[in-house]
């Protein structure tokens, strides 16, 4: 999917909500043990549900990688799903990953092309040599860490290295990498405080801003420093939108939570 097509479906729905599907067998309702295969059957329901009010789902890849086969057999099933049933929306392979050219070119075909997500998350860690294999990929989308929602962010990314944050050093430096048109952002709603900065960084790439929910994160902040002309924003919520509720009603209460979040949206893009 191109940046463009991402934009249009954002003026369309009125809507930059991403909604993380980070599905634990512990917290779904019951009744969906039963299933042949409980996590694909929880992850329709919500997207059935919900598509209408969102532009992007993010299964993160640990909770299905933690199930073993039948895990990684369910993420397949519901990105075959989104990509059939609805291929306007953007689907993000929250993964991380990130490692020498050649082991990083293999990730990246898993999440491309075997799997056929839009876009994959990785870490910045190993650098240039390390990312640029994911960015090869045309109308893909690498979303590299930068500033991340959790306190662990302070260990090393908000640390001065040659007079200059490293995140700071991170997303400029990663702007001289071959074919960075292709790059996005993760930062965390939590670190709203630090959005002008990085804005005047990245002026209009889009961030994933996970943490807006079950991590405090608060939208009207994130939106006043971080939006641009083309909204470059895509705000994720997982556990508060997906377990807004453990009974049969639970795709139900799903939507009403992302409608509660679209609806916050329209009002800001109306502004
Ligand atoms: O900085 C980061 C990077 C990734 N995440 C991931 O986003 C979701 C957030 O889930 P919530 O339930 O809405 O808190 C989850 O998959 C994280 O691993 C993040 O939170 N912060």
């Amino acid at each position: 999917m191109t940046t463009n097509q991402l934009v249009q479906q954002i003026k369309q729905k009125k809507s930059f909500l991403c909604i993380g599907l980070d599905v634990d067998l512990n917290k779904i309702p019951q009744h969906l043990l039963k299933e042949e295969d409980p996590i694909f059957a929880f992850n329709k329901a919500i997207i059935d549900a919900t598509h209408h009010l969102c532009v992007a789902y993010k299964p993160n890849t640990a909770f299905y990688e933690a199930y073993g086969i039948k895990g990684w057999k369910a993420l397949g099933k519901t990105i075959t799903y989104l990509n059939e049933k609805h291929p306007e929306i953007f689907t993000i392979a929250d993964a991380k990953r990130g490692d020498i050219g050649n082991t990083s070119t293999m990730y990246a075909k898993a999440f491309f092309e075997d799997l056929a997500f839009d876009s994959v998350t990785v870490a910045p860690y190993m650098g240039k040599d390390s990312v640029e294999p994911f960015l090869a990929f045309k109308d893909k989308h690498t979303i590299m860490l930068a500033l991340t929602s959790n306190q662990g962010a302070f260990d090393f990314q908000t640390k001065t290295v040659e007079g200059r944050e490293l995140y700071k050093q991170v997303l400029e430096t990663s702007k001289s990498w071959k074919n960075s048109k292709n790059l996005m952002y993760v930062v965390g709603a939590t670190k709203a405080e630090y959005l002008a900065d990085i804005r005047a960084i990245i002026p209009d790439g889009f961030l994933l801003v996970p943490g807006v929910g079950a991590q405090g994160g608060n939208l009207q902040d994130v939106c006043k420093y971080g939006m641009t002309d083309a909204v470059g924003l895509l705000i994720n919520s997982s556990r508060g939108i997906i377990y807004a509720s453990k009974n049969t009603d639970f795709a139900e209460a799903a939507a009403k939570k992302s409608e509660a979040l679209q609806k916050e949206m329209e009002l800001i893009l109306n502004q």
